[in-house]
């Protein structure tokens, strides 16, 4: 199992201040920035594009992780390599051609991830495993930020843990959607490892604070003294 990242959404961010909310999380403990582009087609709701990344990339050496919630994917993949993206993942329903957009992420030098939605079901990730670095599940619909956990996508999580486990790859499960500090630890101990989170932490005024809870929390649930 990884070492734990939490990864903050900036979705939920003020973005006025993007840059220093993008130093703010980092400062506060967070490992990873969270990017996430919507383009309402794919989804309803329409957000920011490379021009904005290529604007963050020089505040922060942290990973900065693309969630690509567009259709069609492969030109977008292509902008967010170039404008300074570490991992890219995007849906498999929203590519003509799944294992040509997993290529080209990895020829763009960047990590590759699936994103499955709480309805999608597991078997998209059948003959790509070998693909992916990370596998990030849905645990709202896609869209919006500050909406509530969906309970089922625990066990889901335990279901793709086993099929990483059984793999023996090392691929990063990360969940995306309503986690905060009351829900994380039973987030981690269904075997997630890398934690999205947007209105649980910029809506705190002590980003600190709440990613540190989150972090004893993560270590409670793995067993680990905090
Ligand atoms: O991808 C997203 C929505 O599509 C967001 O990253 C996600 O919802 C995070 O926001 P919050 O932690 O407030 O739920």
């Amino acid at each position: 199992m990884f070492d734990p990242v939490i990864a903050p959404s900036i979705l939920s961010a003020d973005f006025a201040r993007l840059g220093a909310e993008v130093e703010a999380v980092i400062e506060a403990g967070a490992e990873w920035i969270h990017f996430d582009v919507m383009d309402n087609h794919y989804v309803p709701n329409l957000t920011i594009g490379p021009l904005v990344l290529k604007a963050i990339r020089p505040v922060t050496k942290a990973p900065i992780d693309v969630h690509l919630m567009v259709k069609p994917v492969d030109a977008m993949i292509e902008a967010f390599a170039d404008a300074g993206a570490d991992l890219i993942t995007f849906h498999p329903e929203a590519s003509e051609h799944v294992d040509r957009s997993l290529d080209l992420i990895a020829k763009k030098g960047c990590k590759a991830g699936l994103v499955l939605n709480p309805g999608t079901p597991l078997g998209v990730l059948d003959w790509v495993m070998d693909r992916l670095d990370m596998i990030l599940l849905m645990s709202v619909n896609p869209g919006f930020g500050g909406q509530a956990f969906i309970p089922s996508v625990l066990d889901k999580a335990k279901a793709v843990r086993r099929l990483i486990d059984d793999s023996g790859r090392p691929i990063r499960l990360e969940i995306d959607g309503g986690v905060k500090v009351d829900n994380i630890g039973a987030i981690a101990a269904a075997g997630v490892d890398t934690f999205v989170a947007g209105s649980a932490i910029y809506g705190e005024a002590d980003y600190a604070a709440v990613i540190g809870r989150m972090k004893a929390e993560i270590a409670r649930a793995r067993g680990l003294a905090v």
